[in-house]
């Protein structure tokens, strides 16, 4: 049975989910969810996330919200697909897992009010973004990227010396911020630097961001 995202290529979220299908070399189908009208309130998403929000996921019986989630289960089911996401060596995967949740705890917080201010509020409703808001969130996520740029001084990606789920999770936050005046704060810090043009130009990347207004 076909793999089902509910899903729009606004939402970074589903984004998440599109690109690590992309590195899974899965197909899918994606259903449209429209976030302007609400649709994610209604009860064909309400029933599988109660919070009302995307991406919303189906494999056969299995049905999950939660991008992160979403992608564990897919790396993990197909396991023989693709790139490897999570390591088989238990102290590999703990270092990954290590920075899948700084991603989680501490990035996704300083960076989800910077997308919203810089590109939905325009997108949606053709508003200005706050500039004492961006000027306050930017300073937060320039320490943020300090610690990025130590790690990878050691290391090439954030989960160790190869390609993880660790740096999947942040694909389309730094896809987002790129067309963005946020995207210096990435170009200041060389090992950043690099690591973004590794990871944005995979074909994953290329693959799931097709059609996406970012
Ligand atoms: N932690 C959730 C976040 C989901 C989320 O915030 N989705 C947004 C789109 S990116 C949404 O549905 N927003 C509409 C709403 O909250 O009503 C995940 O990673 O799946």
């Amino acid at each position: 049975m076909a793999i089902k995202v509910y899903g729009s290529m606004i939402s970074t979220a589903t984004l998440r989910v599109l690109v690590c299908l992309a590195e899974k070399d899965l197909h899918f189908e994606l259903i449209y969810v429209d976030l302007a009208s609400g649709e994610q309130k209604k009860p064909h998403i309400l029933s599988t996330n109660p919070f009302g929000q995307i991406p919303v996921f189906e494999d056969g019986d299995v049905k999950l919200m939660e991008s992160r989630a979403i992608m564990q289960y897919i790396a993990r089911t197909y396991v023989n697909k693709g790139t490897d996401l999570i390591s088989n060596d238990l102290k590999k995967a703990a270092e990954q897992s290590m920075w899948m949740e700084v991603e989680s705890q501490k990035f996704e917080p300083a960076t989800t009010r910077l997308v919203w201010e810089l590109c939905m509020k325009r997108l949606l409703f053709g508003e200005k973004e706050d500039e004492a808001v961006v000027n306050e969130l930017e300073k937060k996520l320039g320490c943020l990227l300090d610690v990025y740029e130590a790690r990878m001084t050691e290391s090439k990606y954030l989960g160790g010396d190869s390609f993880s789920m660790a740096d999947l999770y942040h694909v389309p936050v730094i896809k987002f911020l790129m067309g963005t005046k946020t995207k210096k704060l990435f170009d200041a810090r060389p090992h950043v630097s690099a690591w973004v043009a590794d990871i944005l130009s995979r074909p994953s990347c290329l693959k799931a961001f097709c059609g996406c207004p970012y």
